[in-house]
C-alpha cells in the first residue's frame, strides 16, 4: 500500500466499542477505574479494533534494523558493525528484547531496512546505509517514502497472519543522532533539549554529537513544517520504517505499542503527518535518554512505565504486553456487582 493511501484510511477509534467497553469495566465488581490505565489501555484497544470483544492474543514485535551514515562522525560509543551483529541476534533470539518477548508470548519480526551489510535478516532493503547527514542529505525522499511503505506494509502482512497487536523496536547504531535531529527541528527546540549519551557517550562525547546535529541542521534547514523533508534530510531508514508501522496501525485498525527514544521521535513524525494517529499508540514507557519525557509530553501520552529503561530494540514496548494481558483478563473473566449481589459501588458522601 501507498503511503497517500493508507493515510486517507486513518479514521478515528470508534467511540460506540469505546463506551461498551467502559460500561463493562464499571459493572466489574471493584472500585470504579480502579485498574487505571490498565483500563483505559483495553478501551483505547476497543476503540481501534471496532469491538469490545478486545483481542490481543497474538502479538509481534517489529524491528527495524538500519546503519545511519553519521556514525563515521564519532557520535557512537561503539562502531557501526554492531548494528549487524545484534540484528543477526534477533534471529537466535540472544538479544534482550527477544529475551523479553518470549517472556511476553510475543513473537519477533527483525527487518533489515537498511544495514551496511547483508545478513539473514529478512530483507526489505532501501539502501545499505543512509548518508552522512553532515555531508549530504541522509536519503532522497523517494527514499524516505519507500522505507515507510515498507512499514505500512509489513502491518498488513502481520495483520494477514492474524496479529491483533503491535511493537515497535528498532536497532542502529547511530539513530539516537537522528532522533535528537528530527526531534529539534519537529519541535523546534534547542538540540541541546532533546539529546542524550544514547548507548554510552562519555560527556565530551555528548557534547561532539550535539555540535554534529548542529551542524547538520544548519547545512540543511530541514522545514520543521514538512515532516517528509526532516525525514529524508536527517533521519534514518529505521526511523522511516518506525513511522511506517504507527501509519500502517492507524490504517488497519492495529494498535501499536510505542517503545523508547526512538520510537517516539517516530511517533511525534507519524503523528505531524496525521494526527489521528495519536489514538492508534500505547506510549510503554519514559525512556531515561534524555529528551524522552519532553517527547512524551510533545506528544501528549502519559507512559504506563517508568522503569529508567533506555535500550531500545522493543524492550520498553514488549514490557507493556503482561499488563495489558493482566487488565483484559480481568476485564473477560471478572464478575460484575451484579453477579455477586453487591450494589454498584457508590462514593460515600461526605
Ligand atoms: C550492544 C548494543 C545493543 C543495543 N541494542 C539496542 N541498542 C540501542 O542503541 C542504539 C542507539 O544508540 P546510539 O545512537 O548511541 O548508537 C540503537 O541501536 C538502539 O536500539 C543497542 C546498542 C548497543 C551498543
Ligand atoms: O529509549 C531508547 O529507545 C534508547 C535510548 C538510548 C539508546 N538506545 C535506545
Amino acid at each position: 500500500m501507498r503511503l497517500t493511501e493508507a493515510l486517507d484510511l486513518i479514521e478515528l477509534p470508534d467511540p460506540l466499542a469505546m463506551s461498551q467497553c467502559r460500561n463493562r469495566w464499571d459493572s466489574i465488581a471493584k472500585p470504579l477505574h480502579s485498574l487505571g490505565k490498565l483500563e483505559d489501555g483495553i478501551i483505547q484497544i476497543a476503540g481501534i479494533q471496532k469491538t469490545h470483544q478486545v483481542t490481543i492474543d497474538k502479538k509481534a514485535l517489529v524491528i527495524m534494523c538500519a546503519d545511519n551514515g553519521v556514525v563515521t562522525e564519532g557520535v557512537t560509543q561503539v562502531g557501526g558493525e554492531v548494528t549487524a551483529i545484534v540484528s543477526e541476534n534477533f534471529l537466535t533470539g540472544n538479544t534482550s528484547a527477544c529475551i523479553m518477548a518470549e517472556q511476553s508470548g510475543t513473537d519477533v519480526f527483525p527487518i533489515d531496512i537498511g544495514m551496511n551489510i547483508d545478513t539473514k535478516v529478512p530483507k526489505k532493503k532501501i539502501a545499505y546505509g543512509t548518508k552522512n547527514m553532515l555531508q549530504e542529505p541522509a536519503m532522497t525522499m523517494e527514499q524516505a517514502i519507500q522505507a515507510i511503505e515498507v512499514g505500512i506494509n509489513t502491518v498488513l502482512e502481520l495483520k494477514e497472519k492474524g496479529y491483533s497487536i503491535i511493537a515497535t523496536g528498532e536497532m542502529g547504531i547511530g539513530n539516537t543522532t537522528t532522533s535528537s535531529a528530527i526531534s529539534a527541528v519537529l519541535l523546534d527546540m534547542p538540540v541541546e533539549f532533546v539529546t542524550g549519551k544514547g548507548a554510552g557517550l562519555s560527556a565530551l562525547g555528548l557534547e561532539h554529537k550535539i555540535s554534529v546535529i548542529k551542524k547538520s541542521l544548519e547545512k540543511h534547514k530541514p522545514d520543521k513544517n514538512d515532516p517528509l523533508d526532516v525525514l529524508s534530510k536527517v533521519g534514518g531508514f529505521d526511523i522511516a520504517g518506525l513511522v511506517g508501522l504507527y501509519i500502517g496501525g492507524a490504517a488497519a485498525r492495529i494498535p501499536v505499542v510505542m517503545d523508547g527514544f526512538i520510537s517516539s521521535a517516530a511517533a511525534l513524525m507519524a503523528i505531524r503527518l496525521e494526527p489521528k494517529i495519536v489514538n492508534y499508540i500505547l506510549p510503554s514507557h519514559v525512556s531515561n535518554e534524555y529528551g524522552g519525557k519532553i517527547l512524551l509530553d510533545s506528544i501528549g501520552v502519559a507512559p504506563y512505565l517508568t522503569c529508567n529503561m533506555s535500550l531500545g530494540e522493543g524492550t520498553g514496548a514488549v514490557a507493556l504486553f503482561p499488563l495489558l494481558d493482566m487488565g483484559l483478563a480481568v476485564y473477560e473473566k471478572m464478575s460484575t456487582f451484579e453477579q455477586i449481589n453487591i450494589d454498584a459501588y457508590q462514593p460515600l458522601e461526605l
